[in-house]
């Protein structure tokens, strides 16, 4: 049955008076001059209201309480149109109301928070939050403490936090540790860490369910835990793409209020099934992005600015690389990468994926069958399609990967949610075309419009070496390595040690060294083949860059898994529907 949460009275706000009204889904108040003619009026949906206190009380930047009888302050999301071309700032709004009694203010209070409670029934209670205190400018504690905390204190939120102390502490308590009375996990951090911490709860969740993530074949449980991504890094694209802006109050203000936000994730698999399985949402890059990416790790003491050093070295030395691209496309009825659409939040196309994905209510059941039924005919080579040439560039996202210097992304019409990704092929071509189609990135230029550039809309995709290739590249890197051991310690191609240990992708690959890689996976051959226009001869491979993180391998089998996680989060909010 539902409770009548609804409440009318006149409230002054200074010496103003407004007619305030509670209809249970919103909170609106006019303000009403002398003559009782009504001016502008304020609405807010009970959802995006952040929390209420009775008396005269300030959170930021300190928090101040005056217990006054009359008085109470709500605290809610109040949207600005200065958040970039594309996103919205979310701001915290704040407004402090004065009754005609101090009776009135309890029924306010009270049916206020009752109408929270009513209407607002995905909220977190308990966060385990983990902080990366080296991301980006090293300043995730301060952003925590200063901006996030006050907010989720005032939000009611209970939070366990973890300052990490080495790379993959978070995705090995997430393994490991019991999680349970937990409603999400928060990370504050760069897009290193969100895959780190995805890592973690994407295996938990397989582990939990029996199931073995190595195996191609195997369809994933979606995770339970939502994951909240405060941006302190310094690349925080998954964040960018999935709120529209890298603002760590608009990103709290999300998790407090339970936004949900289902996210598609590529898992990629070697071929040979013992290697373990690695995941990505943003790129899959083989060619130009795996030799920035290596190349970058090299010059990690530049900061930020590493990548454009080295992506001008890789495009100097203007690469590109043998290999076949097998891909299943997805339903070009559903939708297309050249569609000239943008995910947005409530977008159609991925709700009427999650309808595919979850027809029942009992979603893990509907999951796992429709999931089921969906690969087993990937799995046959109907339907495949082959492409082989010279690369510059594969790239694979299941997002658009915008982010601030690229605000249209790698695939500007790509979904976040719609269990596919897209597949994005440059062949060999000019250096000054290749430069263009660079360029156009960072415009609103279609990028996909050169003669040398194709994209499709894949379920599945799978990478090889022609036949032939391999050896051949597989003896240049045994030579090649050879000769780097011969110079380990060279410094014009050797990371210092202590650069080594700091960063999480050389963590893994020490991992990995550890449980025993083949010899193709050592970083210390693959370093000797991407060291920019410093290497005479151009190497034969290349590696795959996920998501910022190397993977020391050519040959890649990649799948999409819709929907297997979800973000506290609601996707970019259509900035003209919003602001008015
Ligand atoms: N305490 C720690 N010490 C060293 N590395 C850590 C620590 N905590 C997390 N890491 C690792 O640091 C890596 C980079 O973190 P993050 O993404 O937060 O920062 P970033 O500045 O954006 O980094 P990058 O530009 O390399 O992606 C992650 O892969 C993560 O596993």
């Amino acid at each position: 049955m539902e409770i009548d949460l609804r409440l009318e009275s006149s409230l002054w706000v200074g010496k103003k008076r407004y007619k305030a009204v509670l209809t249970g889904w919103h909170f609106q108040w006019t303000e009403v001059d002398k003559n009782n003619r009504e001016k502008k009026t304020t609405s807010v949906p009970v959802s995006e209201l952040i929390g209420l206190e009775k008396g005269q009380v300030e959170i930021l930047p300190h928090k101040s309480v005056e217990d006054t009888d009359k008085d109470f302050t709500v605290f809610y999301v109040k949207r600005s149109s200065s958040g970039g071309p594309y996103g919205l700032l979310w701001q915290f709004g704040r407004i402090q109301f004065s009754c005609a009694s101090g009776a009135l203010r309890d029924q306010w209070t009270s049916h206020l928070r009752a109408a929270l409670k009513t209407h607002s029934p995905s909220r977190p209670h308990r966060l385990l939050v983990f902080i990366n205190p080296y991301g980006g400018k090293k300043k995730g504690r301060n952003i925590y403490h200063s901006l996030v905390a006050p907010l989720f204190e005032l939000a009611g939120i209970t939070s366990h936090v973890i300052v990490t102390e080495r790379a993959n502490q978070a995705r090995d308590h997430l393994l490991k540790k019991d999680l349970s009375g937990f409603d999400g996990v928060v990370c504050v951090g760069g897009d290193g860490m969100f895959s780190e911490i995805m890592h973690g709860m994407i295996g938990r969740t397989q582990q939990e369910a029996g199931l073995s993530e190595n195996d191609l074949n195997v369809t994933l449980q979606p995770c339970h835990l939502h994951i909240g991504i405060i941006p302190a890094g310094s690349t925080d694209c998954v964040c960018f793409a999935t709120v529209g802006v890298n603002d760590p109050v608009t990103s709290a203000l999300h998790i407090i209020i339970g936004d949900s936000q289902p996210l598609d994730v590529c898992s990629a698999h070697h071929p040979d099934p013992t290697e373990p399985v690695r995941y990505s949402v943003s790129l899959l890059g083989y060619g130009f992005y795996g030799d920035v990416l290596a190349e970058s790790e090299r010059h990690r003491w530049m900061g930020p600015l590493r990548y454009d050093f080295s992506g001008a070295m890789v495009y100097l030395s203007s690469r590109s690389y043998a290999g076949v691209v097998h891909y299943l496309p997805a339903d070009p009825l559903l939708s297309s990468p050249r569609d000239n659409t943008r995910c947005l939040s409530g977008c159609s196309v991925c709700s009427k994926s999650t309808e595919r994905l979850f027809p029942h209510s009992t979603v893990s059941e509907s999951v796992h069958s429709f999931q089921c039924s969906q690969y087993r005919s990937d799995r046959s080579e109907a339907g495949w399609v082959s492409v082989a040439g010279r690369f510059r560039c594969v790239s694979f996202t299941c997002m658009s990967s915008s982010c601030p210097r690229s605000p249209l992304g790698l695939s500007p019409s790509a979904h976040l949610a719609d269990g596919t990704g897209d597949l994005i092929l440059v062949r060999e071509s000019h250096p000054l075309g290749f430069l263009k189609f660079l360029h156009r990135h960072t415009s609103s230029e279609d990028q996909f419009d050169l003669p040398f550039v194709e994209v499709h809309r894949v379920k599945a995709f799978r990478f090889s070496l022609p036949p032939g290739e391999e050896e051949d590249s597989l003896e240049d890197m045994e030579s090649e390595a050879a000769r780097e051991r011969e110079n380990q310690e060279s410094p014009q191609c050797g990371m210092d040690s202590e650069t080594k240990s700091r960063t999480g992708s050389e963590q893994q690959l020490t991992d990995r060294a550890k449980v025993g890689y083949k010899p193709r996976g050592d970083w210390s051959r693959e370093k000797s083949l991407f060291c920019g226009p410093c290497c005479t001869e151009a190497p034969a491979v290349s590696v795959w860059n996920c998501d910022g993180e190397i993977l020391p391998f050519s040959e890649i089998q990649g799948r999409v898994h819709g929907q297997l996680v979800h973000l506290y989060a609601r996707g970019i909010e259509d900035k003209a529907a919003c602001v008015g």
